[in-house]
């Protein structure tokens, strides 16, 4: 049974437990768009990569976000994780649990959010969940259960080229379904539109067809408000970061205001930004700044062949470090990422640029590099754990979704970790502008 969330609240604070909620999020960059919306909404986040440790405190924080690496990853490697970050929120005393996934719902041929969410519930105990991806002020709405990005069908969005995760189906309900084995069902958007006590009303009929996973229709930020509030109780709640910042403003509301954020990080070393995507949102920024700035395109062949080709990287890089920021990118076309992937294999390809990127980040950082802007979640995830940086402190929004951000220990690194599809087409420039 769920409990009522504020009597949860109330728990917290007399035993002083600290997080509001907590979320496992399955890549890096979609953790990072979540967290921005929980400071937006006025709570005290931190981006913590992998579980909560236990032996240290985060009782200066309100919300937890845990950025795992779990999207592409085999199915029980992801529930595995999901369940280890799962602990260690609880052992903070977050009764309230977001699982965050792409808007864009990228999963594998297994999963992994039918898997994942299905073992949170299990977990929790909890009897029910609402699937809520929508993010309409990006763009993503879901229609009748189906994904529409930009107002196309997600599997004609550009989606369906995604090097990783081809998205080739829009129909939600039947991709989750084929996920898992608990019960996918749909509150449609003549429900969602009349407020939240309908949706309580259909979400408790959906229980007793033991509809386990709900998929909620959603056109714009007031059926996420009405969602939000009808959710209000539950210890489960899983979807993209919009629904994210309605559920935390939600407890913003109760909690009160939060400090302001400060940086430590010195902004005066040279600046880079490496980016792995290969989003047509990623493409336009990527051109956007190679018309001003010096940069450099992976040689993919020649990484695979194993050829010295990160070293090249960063020799070219360090002649420019203190004047310009530089640009390192490997952001094919479809037709050319076609071809690469027809010739040496979509993972291997992908490993290697993602480990290639992870090295240069390395090596740049040794160099003196103190900001770097990675576009990509997978490839963000590669260098973060190259760089070893165990957590994050999270500041205000670049554009939306994409967060000003400091690594935690020392020294500390100024970081913004842009998911592939978000931004504007200055987007490095801005980003880099605002790391300054
Ligand atoms: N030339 C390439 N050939 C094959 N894979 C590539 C190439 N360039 C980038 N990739 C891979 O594409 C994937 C992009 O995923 P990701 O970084 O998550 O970006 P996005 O946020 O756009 O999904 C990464 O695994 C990256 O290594
Ligand atoms: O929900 C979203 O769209 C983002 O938060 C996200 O997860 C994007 O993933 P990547 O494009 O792989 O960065």
């Amino acid at each position: 049974m769920d409990v009522p969330y504020a009597q949860l609240q109330l728990k917290h604070q007399k035993q002083h437990m600290v997080l509001s909620i907590g979320s496992i999020a399955d890549d890096y960059t979609g953790a990072a768009d979540l967290a921005s919306m929980f400071v937006q909404a006025g709570l005290r986040t931190v981006q913590w990569f992998g579980p909560l440790p236990k032996d240290q405190s985060f009782n200066t924080y309100d919300a937890a976000v845990i950025a795992l690496k779990t999207r592409s990853a085999p199915a029980h490697v992801a529930v595995e994780q999901s369940n280890e970050a799962l602990n260690s929120l609880q052992h903070l005393g977050a009764k309230k649990i977001f699982f965050k996934y792409c808007s864009t719902f990228d999963s594998t041929e297994d999963g992994n959010i039918g898997p994942v969410a299905a073992s949170l519930l299990d977990r929790l105990q909890a009897r029910q969940t609402i699937i809520c991806p929508a993010f309409p002020g990006n763009g993503r709405t879901v229609y009748l259960g189906h994904l529409f990005v930009n107002g196309c069908l997600l599997n004609e969005s550009g989606m369906q080229n995604h090097p990783l995760n081809p998205m080739t189906d829009a129909n939600l309900l039947r991709i989750l379904q084929r996920q898992t084995s608990k019960k996918v069902g749909l509150i449609n958007y003549e429900v969602v539109q009349q407020g939240w006590d309908a949706i309580l009303q259909r979400l408790a009929v959906l229980q007793k067809e033991n509809v386990q996973l709900v998929i909620c229709d959603t056109l714009c930020d007031d059926h996420l408000a009405a969602l939000a509030r009808a959710v209000r109780n539950s210890h489960l709640a899983t979807g993209g970061s919009a629904i994210g910042y309605w559920l935390a403003r939600d407890i913003a509301e109760q909690n009160g205001t939060s400090l302001p954020w400060k940086r430590k990080s010195d902004p005066t070393g040279g600046a880079v930004v490496l980016s792995g995507s290969c989003s047509p949102a990623t493409q336009r920024q990527v051109a956007c700044f190679r018309q001003s700035r010096p940069s450099m395109a992976l040689d993919v062949p020649g990484i695979i062949r194993g050829d010295a080709c990160v070293e090249k990287c960063i020799d070219w890089a360090a002649n420019y470090l203190g004047e310009s920021p530089v640009l390192i990118y490997s952001s094919p076309t479809p037709s050319e990422l076609a071809a690469i992937h027809r010739q040496f294999g979509r993972r291997l390809a992908a490993q290697a640029v993602e480990s290639a990127l992870a090295k240069i980040a390395q090596g740049l950082v040794a160099g003196g590099v103190t900001t770097l802007v990675v576009a990509g979640g997978e490839t963000s995830g590669a260098v973060i754990d190259a760089l070893q940086i165990p957590g994050l402190s999270v500041g205000p929004s670049i554009e939306t979704g994409v967060p000003l951000t400091e690594s935690l220990g020392t020294p500390p690194l100024t970081l913004v970790l842009k998911s592939g599809n978000f931004g504007g087409d200055n987007f490095f420039a801005k980003a880099l502008e605002a790391a300054k």
